[in-house]
């Protein structure tokens, strides 16, 4: 074949080091900027293979989302927008480690494996984020495409939603929106502007919303989007990345994590406040209460918000459409009792990582999902949006059915179906509660988070621990989950569990108990158990303070 003579030459341009392995892990390659060159140039030919096999275009997103702004990573993104196919997961690993020598000959094979015809003509979207290391990054990744005779479209600076938006636009005909930066705000804004005339009397306080843009990609955008909300909500941005470095003390994963305030936000007390991560496919919520404590609205608070809304909204419009929330093992059980029990909505849990969450999510008329950490969307089955679009078109409806069913349709509308997206999920949630007339304090109190505690622990190799019931239990090493078991027992209210990581090399723990201390006293005795019991190395995990 002679595009493989291309292929040889130009690789050398893109030297994998010796000896470096990496893997596609849960949300593509990570790790530090100037080990990738290779990888990217790579995942430009598999984005080239995996545009002619599908007869589609691909999106190729150059970021490492909330990680450390020395760091970079890729993603790649299928023709509905939503993230790789898991079997091209292995080639990309594949691909990514092959030494130089052996470039052509993995190529090869994944053609041949997967029947590909090269004579397709291959189309892929490339986006990237602000890091420093991103823009020549982006170029080895179109390198990649040309080497295979593709074509590629840079659409720059775009935040990780955005690219998905516009790879789902593309594969669509424009069905979904137009495949351009102003297609995105028009349809975004129209929709939120369309929402909120549903919310009478709004004050200009209400609108105000303070956003911590994680001094990245989201701020950027948050700003060129600004003029198209006509002032029905009024941002003030913080962190937007004119002197702060990229995730440094701010950022939805340091204030989930840390659960505190980002530093360089001004929050006067009740004020609604929220932290995208740095590509804005997170979103967090806060507030100071009266009594000045840091009160935190994570992902489960939000697929709550949202799902009860939808709720509400299908049986003022009469129709039977079913609505469940897809959640992971670190959703907080006072979430998960209070979806169950109270609003009586089908819930399942699914392996961390938004594709396994997203996957799940399309087996619903609604499927709400969110991570606790705060990425999530909504998707709607077509058969789900149609009798919506029906009844906004029925003329016979009574109004408020009709009413209704308009709010459900531009909510369609708002929510970006492609991925989790911050930008898109902070316009649901203000719309969401400008409608329902709710302040963030009210929201806050539909249930009480329990108090809960996440740990990192290093092990010689994190791959021997398994787990099963979608991360809940571990199957190996022996012993460890009957370990965790006697522990748990001994606190109220308490339920714990360990896994690998995907992205980092480390095992997490998580607990959860009746009380902050019971949270970490259990997070610790599970750490020693996993240190003793998997391989641990360096200091022995240390009581919390
Ligand atoms: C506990 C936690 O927050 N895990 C995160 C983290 O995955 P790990 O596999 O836990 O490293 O990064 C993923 C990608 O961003 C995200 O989807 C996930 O929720
Ligand atoms: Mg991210």
């Amino acid at each position: 074949m002679a595009e493989f003579g291309e292929v040889s030459q130009k690789s050398t341009q893109h030297p994998k080091p010796k000896c470096l392995t990496l893997q596609y892990g849960t949300a593509g390659f990570r790790t530090t900027a100037k080990h990738l060159d290779h990888v990217m140039f790579r995942m430009g030919l598999l984005a080239a293979l995996r545009s002619k096999k599908t007869k589609s275009t691909i999106g190729v997103m150059v970021t490492a989302s909330h990680n450390p702004v020395e760091d970079n990573g890729v993603k790649l993104i299928d023709p509905m927008g939503e993230m790789v196919t898991p079997a091209w997961e292995g080639y990309a690993t594949q691909l990514a480690n092959a030494e130089q020598e052996a470039l052509c000959t993995v190529l090869k094979n994944i053609i041949e494996t997967d029947a590909i015809s090269m004579s397709e003509t291959a189309n892929v979207f490339v986006g990237r984020d602000t890091r420093p290391s991103s823009e020549s990054l982006t170029k080895a990744v179109i390198d990649g495409v040309s080497c295979l005779g593709g074509h590629s479209q840079d659409y720059g600076l775009v935040t990780t939603p955005q690219l998905h938006y516009m790879v789902r636009c593309r594969n669509t005909h424009d069905c979904y929106g137009t495949a351009t930066l102003q297609g995105y705000y028009e349809k975004l804004s129209k929709a939120f502007i369309e929402l909120t005339k549903n919310a009478l009397n709004r004050t200009d306080d209400q609108k105000r919303l303070l956003v911590d843009g994680a001094n990245g990609i989201g701020a950027l955008k948050l700003r060129e989007m600004e003029a198209f909300l006509k002032y029905e909500l009024q941002v003030a941005l913080f962190n937007d990345g004119s002197s702060g470095k990229l995730n440094h003390l701010c950022g939805a994963d340091y204030v989930k994590v840390h659960q505190r305030a980002p530093e360089g936000m001004h929050m006067g007390p009740g004020e609604r406040c929220c932290s995208f991560d740095g590509d804005a496919d997170r979103i967090i919520y806060y507030y100071n209460d009266t009594a000045g404590r840091f009160r935190l609205l994570d992902g489960d608070k939000i697929a709550t918000l949202i799902s009860m809304s939808l709720k509400e909204l299908l049986t003022q419009a009469g129709l039977n459409i079913q609505v469940a929330v897809v959640q992971t093992a670190y959703a907080n059980g006072s979430a998960t009792r209070y979806l169950k029990d109270v609003m009586k909505v089908t819930v399942c849990c699914t392996k961390t990582g938004v594709k396994h969450l997203h996957h799940a999510a399309q087996d619903f008329d609604i499927g709400v999902y969110f991570e606790a950490n705060g990425h999530g969307t909504v998707l709607f089955s077509k058969e789900a949006e149609k009798q919506i679009r029906q009844l906004v078109k029925h003329s016979n409806a009574n109004d408020e059915k009709k009413r209704a069913a308009k709010l459900l349709a531009s909510t369609i509308d708002l929510i970006n179906q492609a991925t989790g997206d911050a930008i898109s999920d902070m316009l649901v949630i203000e719309a969401l509660l400008a409608i329902r007339g709710m302040s963030i304090q009210g929201w806050d109190t539909l249930y009480t988070d329990l108090p809960n505690r996440q740990l990192r622990v290093k092990v010689a190799d994190r791959q021997v621990i398994d787990t099963t019931d979608a991360e809940r239990r571990v199957v190996m090493p022996a012993g460890l989950q009957d370990a965790i078991d006697t522990l748990v027992k001994k606190y109220k209210q308490a339920r714990a569990f360990v896994r690998p990581s995907g992205t980092e090399d480390i095992v997490r723990v998580y607990a959860e108990a009746d009380t902050q201390e019971g949270a970490d006293g259990l997070a610790y005795e599970v750490s020693l158990a996993v240190y003793h019991l998997a391989g641990g190395t360096g200091e022995e995990p240390k009581p919390l303070k």
